[in-house]
């Protein structure tokens, strides 16, 4: 739902309008409420987003996509509960979004712990969620299976590329078996190639998981590929001007044929057009 909106595009023939219920307090459920972010004092004092109004359900890939500096992080930050609102009120899963309890959180640095191996890093990271010592090795396994890591188990942070970098700070994020995922531009540091391959995982691990993400990009091309629900925001202060649900993510295909078919292409020229002019 998109009520603070100013303007709304009009879905093309390969979108369906968003959902308009409003989450329940089912896990995994987010709510905004005219939620606004203020920051600095006096002549420094910046309203950075808002109002924004939004309900994500359970089980939904939700883009927000948008040009720098238009609000995106700070949509994050208070979903993930790093910080309140100036203004309006957050809910997850039906309560406050409590740092590390309510969400996993991976940004575009993976910030692991490099002294530690890769399976290390993920131990850790199931023991701070509560799992029991007999129980890590195999749900650390099944964790780096999920990932395609199994192989640099005993390597050092400081022996694998930074697309597996990458990978172990999904894995660490999906260790905590939270119903919501939040992922702020993970692969903007990557090349192409392996951007296109984290992608394609990504995809297939949130099909499987069922989880609630919240992905925030730049590009049209990955809001398209990755989105159920794909949400464009002015330039600063950041409203919801285009909200669109997309059934692509779910239809079956291979991420092959999801590029190569005509809704994707549809899909993203009306991203890419609506980022453009929001910018404006
Ligand atoms: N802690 C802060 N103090 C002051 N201003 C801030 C702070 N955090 C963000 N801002 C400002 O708020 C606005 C929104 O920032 P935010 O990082 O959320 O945008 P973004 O859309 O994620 O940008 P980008 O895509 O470039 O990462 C920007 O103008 C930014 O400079």
């Amino acid at each position: 739902m998109s009520s603070s909106s100013k303007t709304t595009v009009a879905p093309s023939t390969a979108t369906t309008p968003a959902h308009t219920s409003s989450a329940d307090g089912r896990p995994g459920s987010i709510s905004l409420r005219g939620v606004s972010q203020i920051y600095g004092k006096g002549a420094d004092r910046v309203t950075a987003v808002g109002p924004v109004d939004l309900e994500v359900e359970p089980g939904e890939f939700l883009v927000l996509v948008g040009a720098s500096g238009c609000g995106k992080s700070t949509l994050l930050r208070l979903i993930a509960g790093f910080e309140q609102p100036a203004e309006g009120g957050v809910e997850v899963s039906g309560g406050a979004a409590v740092p590390g309890h309510t969400s996993g959180v991976v940004f575009q640095q993976p910030r692991l712990f490099p002294w530690r191996t890769v399976g290390g890093n993920i131990d850790l990271a199931l023991k701070y969620a509560g799992v029991a010592k007999s129980e890590r090795l195999a749900r650390r396994k099944e964790l780096l299976e999920r990932v395609g890591l199994i192989d640099v188990d005993k390597r050092r942070i400081w022996e694998i590329s930074g697309g597996q970098q990458q990978r172990v700070a999904i894995a660490r994020a999906l260790a905590a078996r939270t119903s919501l995922l939040l992922l702020d531009e993970p692969f903007a540091a990557l090349d192409a190639l392996t951007r296109e391959r984290l992608q394609d995982d990504l995809r297939t691990v949130s099909v499987e998981s069922g989880r609630t993400n919240v992905f925030v990009t730049h590009s049209a091309e990955e809001a398209a590929f990755l989105g159920t629900r794909i949400v464009v925001l002015t330039k600063r202060p950041g409203r919801i001007v285009l909200d669109i649900a997309s059934p692509i993510l779910r239809t079956g295909l291979s991420a092959g044929e999801l590029r190569d078919s005509p809704e994707y292409t549809v899909l993203r020229t009306q991203v890419h057009e609506a980022i453009k002019g929001a910018a404006e």
